[in-house]
């Protein structure tokens, strides 16, 4: 019989951390990486299914807050180091932790990232968010003109202080951007496992700092440098463009390597738009609405006529109903539906990544007024997630 049980001490978070790290087919945690894992385990959001007094499954959750179309910021989980020991998979141990985990979760909404597709969907997740991974050829990248403001080079400890306050600031531009937790940032700070030769410079226009990049460089066995933009943040098109001149005209760099959201107009900054290569598109929001009522009334919509939307929800049936969708908000109704959509598929649509039409050609959902419900939730920029979790 699997029980889940809520963790409390620092010995269970290091057993959590090395069953989900040998899950993933990596070793457990060193010595040297504990002391920045140790602040990513919050209490009371950290879950483990055990068989007896054996731990067999792992998952937890980051409290945090997520921009949704229209501008709004709603309280977000995190969730994140799922695994079940590879002798007690397929026995129903991550279904049993989802369901608590689903069913305890304080946040209107939560997001993933999965290892693998077919996993999350049966949980009422959608696949809401697709990133571009780009290649650009810095040798023959020529942005035209000056820059506008000023970049500058901070040294780590100027960077490390300065850096959580700027992305507050910059960094929640997008549907799908989420702000980040004290435990993400000891993580991503830690000069011995992950900042090591990170650079990171800021942008300040006319009204101060309001950009950022942080990258690193590497040479490979041809002397090639190579480029990974591992941070990116800016609040308008001057400091975007300002930086990217910054990266491109950097001595020494052959290629550079970045994450875009799918509608990024990088290719049109430079002299040749082909400089700019997209390696691969790959999933990266899968979204869980776990109050959809809430999460409906939080976001904008369109122009066009009103939609109902029936939405079904089997593992969170306080969701199921019908809500009405108009330009003026959602809200939930007794009507006849124009469209029926399962839990996840409105978790896909709603960031704006997916079209009802697309679910509907594809014979994922039912009904009618597809191109209305279209135009209710599309939104203006694509969403794109920029921290990894
Ligand atoms: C957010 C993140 O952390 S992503 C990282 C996820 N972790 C990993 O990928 C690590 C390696 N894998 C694992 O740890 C496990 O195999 C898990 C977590 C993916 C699945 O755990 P299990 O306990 O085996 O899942 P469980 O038995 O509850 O299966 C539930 C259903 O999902 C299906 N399923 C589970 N894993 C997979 C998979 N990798 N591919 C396809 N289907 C899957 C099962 O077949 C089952 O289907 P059913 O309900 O139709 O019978």
């Amino acid at each position: 019989m699997t029980e889940i049980r809520v963790l409390t001490d620092e010995a269970q978070y290091r057993a959590h951390n090395t069953l989900f790290r040998r899950a993933m087919h990596w070793g457990p945690p060193t010595d040297e990486q504990w002391p920045a894992t140790l602040p990513s385990y919050e209490s009371g959001r950290v879950l483990a299914a055990f068989e007896g007094d054996e731990m067999v499954g792992t998952t937890q959750s980051y409290a945090c807050a997520m921009v949704v179309p229209g501008g709004a910021v709603v309280p977000h989980a995190a969730v994140s180091r799922v695994g079940v020991r590879a002798d007690y998979t397929r026995r129903g141990v991550l279904s049993a932790l989802m369901r608590e985990q689903l069913s305890t979760l304080p946040e209107p909404v939560a997001t993933l990232r999965a290892s693998e597709g077919r996993i999350y969907g049966r949980f009422g997740y959608g696949l809401a968010g697709r990133v571009r991974f780009l290649r650009i050829d810095a040798r023959k990248a020529v942005i035209p003109g000056s820059p506008t403001g000023r970049v500058r080079m901070l040294d780590p400890d100027t960077s490390d202080k300065l850096l959580p306050e700027l992305h507050a600031e910059v960094g929640m531009g997008r549907p799908g951007q989420i702000s980040r937790w004290p435990g993400w940032w000891a993580r991503a700070l830690d000069r011995k496992t992950e900042a090591e030769n990170r650079v990171t410079v800021v942008h300040s226009g006319p009204d101060g700092d309001d950009g950022y990049v942080c990258y690193k460089v590497s040479e490979d066995k041809d002397f090639k440098h190579h480029m990974e933009i591992q941070d990116f943040a800016c609040a308008n098109a001057d400091a975007w463009r300002d930086l990217w001149i910054y990266l491109t005209r950097l001595d020494l760099v052959d290629t550079i390597e970045a994450d875009a959201a799918l509608d990024d107009p990088l290719h049109w900054l430079f002299e040749d738009p082909r400089v700019v290569y997209t390696k691969d598109v790959y999933d990266q929001i899968w979204l869980r609405l776990v109050d959809v009522p809430r999460m409906l009334a939080a976001r904008t919509y369109g122009s066009a006529d009103p939609v109902v939307v029936e939405v079904r929800d089997k593992l969170l049936p306080a969701n199921d109903g019908c809500y009405r969708v108009s330009p003026d908000g959602a809200e939930r109704v007794e009507a006849q539906p124009d469209i029926t959509i399962p839990i996840d598929l409105l978790g896909a649509v709603y960031l704006g990544d997916t079209r009802f039409s697309d679910l509907a050609a594809a014979k994922r959902i039912e009904g009618s007024r597809f191109a209305e419900a279209d135009a209710l939730f599309a939104g203006p920029v694509a969403p794109l997630c920029s921290t990894f979790f």
